[in-house]
């Protein structure tokens, strides 16, 4: 039996490329299984209810706290996010690796709860970099995206509490990187 820790978390700062990483690497390995949260955020354009997120008000975020629905939660730059545990607990009961792609704070919630989970710590080549990348998504407006490197200066100064940390420089080779931190080549 494989000694590899079966959940990863991967985090890092807003812009730095989780979603890119995680598609490329799902685009070459679509049996990769990634958590899909719960938010309260609006959808952006091309963003589907149950594919990125699932897309919920205040009240059912409410009520997925209340019902103990959700592994974890946060609130990132105005909204809160969660992790619904029931899907990752079936995955980990059967043996499976299991990827969650949360922010600093649901990151330190797991490692309280499950202190076998491996943390990756997704950082860019430079700060300049991860500003270029956020403005240039051009999904968020001026105002929140100072909110977003508010909070990456906190997460980038958080990046010794993981075992692992991944510079995303190159796509391909973070997602193969990944890859092998998952157990799945
Ligand atoms: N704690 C926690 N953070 C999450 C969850 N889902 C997403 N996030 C994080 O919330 C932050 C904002 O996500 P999002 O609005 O999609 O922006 P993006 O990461 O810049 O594309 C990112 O750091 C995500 O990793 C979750 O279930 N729990
Ligand atoms: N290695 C990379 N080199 C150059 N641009 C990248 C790289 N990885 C991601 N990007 C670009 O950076 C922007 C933010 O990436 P995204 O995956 O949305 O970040 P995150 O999910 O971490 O917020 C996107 O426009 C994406 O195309």
């Amino acid at each position: 039996m494989s000694e590899r820790p079966r959940l990863t978390v991967l985090s890092g700062p807003s812009g730095v490329g989780k979603s890119t990483v995680v598609a490329h690497m799902r685009k070459m390995h679509p049996e990769v299984w990634l958590s899909v949260s719960a938010t309260t955020r609006h959808p952006r354009p091309g963003e589907k209810d149950g594919v990125q997120y699932h897309f919920v008000d205040n009240d059912q975020f409410d009520k997925l706290i209340a019902n103990g629905e959700l592994l974890e939660w946060a609130v990132f730059a105005g909204n809160r996010y969660g992790t619904p545990r029931q899907a990752v607990q079936d995955r980990l009961d059967r043996g499976e690796p299991v990827l969650l792609e949360i922010d600093l704070q649901g990151a330190r919630q797991v490692r309280e709860s499950m202190p076998e989970a491996q943390l990756v710590f997704l950082a860019p080549p430079s700060w300049d970099e991860l500003v270029r990348r956020l403005t240039g998504r051009g999904t968020e407006p001026q105002h929140v995206i100072d909110q977003r490197l508010d909070a990456a200066k906190v997460e980038l100064a958080a990046e010794t509490e993981f075992d692992t940390t991944l510079v995303n420089t190159s796509v391909e080779q973070v997602a193969a990187e990944l890859l092998a931190l998952l157990g799945v080549v």
